[in-house]
């Protein structure tokens, strides 16, 4: 069966095929690994989403998301910039930017136009199948990757992880049931995110988070993504101990995105 995942991955091999004849795997390595103001210039997603925790907040990343292939275009007017100030400047831990093209309408440019409008960490919110995406990231200023263990085997997803911390990234694993759990508690990154959209069917309930829970050891940082579209919504994860999240959708069709921030987390 062709799910919408499978043909994303199918899509995401061509792409970076293509991207690798534009400019070679050595070459961009090499400049990301000497980029000294690159390095320099890294911002902590987890300790950031962890001092927002430590506070007794939330700790919310904020999309900037134009589109996804289950609900079409989410916001008309999508100025990157604008979205990420106004996320940062009403209390967002991080911003998650999709970077995929040909199924979300998003772009690189619009992660490094979010984080040079903004002094938050950035998460490269993408389907990482490929090494070479995460120098990428890097390359773009991300300050963390998502890895996605339903598109990925154990091998490679280790060395993708490998690699991104190596580099001074942050990881966040993302699982949507036990089998997939098993393979992300076997890394080393302790963000971990549960999708409560199955992304074969798109179907979405927040019990895919209150139903891992319970086998989650407790030096994991829970992320709980998908689906969170009101105040009562929060309200439930926060009574479980769930005190991070990742949120597009609902902030994408407000107005001002950050002012609908406060609202659900205020
Ligand atoms: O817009 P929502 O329902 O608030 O969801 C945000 C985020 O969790 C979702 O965009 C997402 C989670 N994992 C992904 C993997 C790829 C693309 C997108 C995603």
């Amino acid at each position: 069966m062709s799910d919408i995942l499978q043909k994303i991955l199918d899509v995401k091999a061509d792409e970076v095929a293509a991207a690798k004849k534009n400019r070679d795997f050595a070459s961009l390595r090499r400049d990301v690994e000497s980029d000294r103001d690159l390095r320099a210039g890294l911002r902590g997603f987890e300790a950031s989403l962890r001092g927002k925790i430590a506070a007794g907040q939330a700790g919310v990343i904020a999309e900037v998301k134009k589109a996804s292939p289950s609900k079409g275009v989410l916001r008309e007017r999508f100025l990157p910039a604008q979205i990420a100030e106004s996320y940062a400047s009403h209390g967002a831990a991080c911003l998650s930017v999709l970077t995929d093209v040909q199924f979300f309408q998003g772009s690189p440019a619009y992660l490094e136009q979010a984080r040079a409008a903004c002094g938050i960490p950035v998460l490269r919110k993408d389907f990482m199948v490929d090494l070479y995406q995460v120098y990428e990231a890097r390359s773009w200023g991300a300050d963390c990757i998502l890895l996605i263990v339903a598109a990925l085997d154990h091998g490679l997803m280790a060395e993708l992880e490998a690699c991104a911390l190596d580099l001074g990234m942050s990881v966040l694993v993302e699982v949507h049931d036990g089998e997939e759990l098993d393979a992300a508690l076997k890394l080393k990154t302790p963000l971990l995110g549960i999708n409560n959209r199955n992304l074969r069917t798109f179907e979405t309930s927040l019990d895919t988070t209150l139903g891992l829970l319970p086998r989650i050891p407790s030096d994991k940082l829970v992320v709980t993504e998908s689906g969170i579209l009101a105040p009562n919504d929060v309200k439930r994860m926060r009574d479980a101990n769930v005190h991070a999240f990742l949120v597009g959708e609902a902030f994408m069709r407000a107005p001002e995105p950050g002012v609908e921030l406060q609202r659900l987390f205020g």
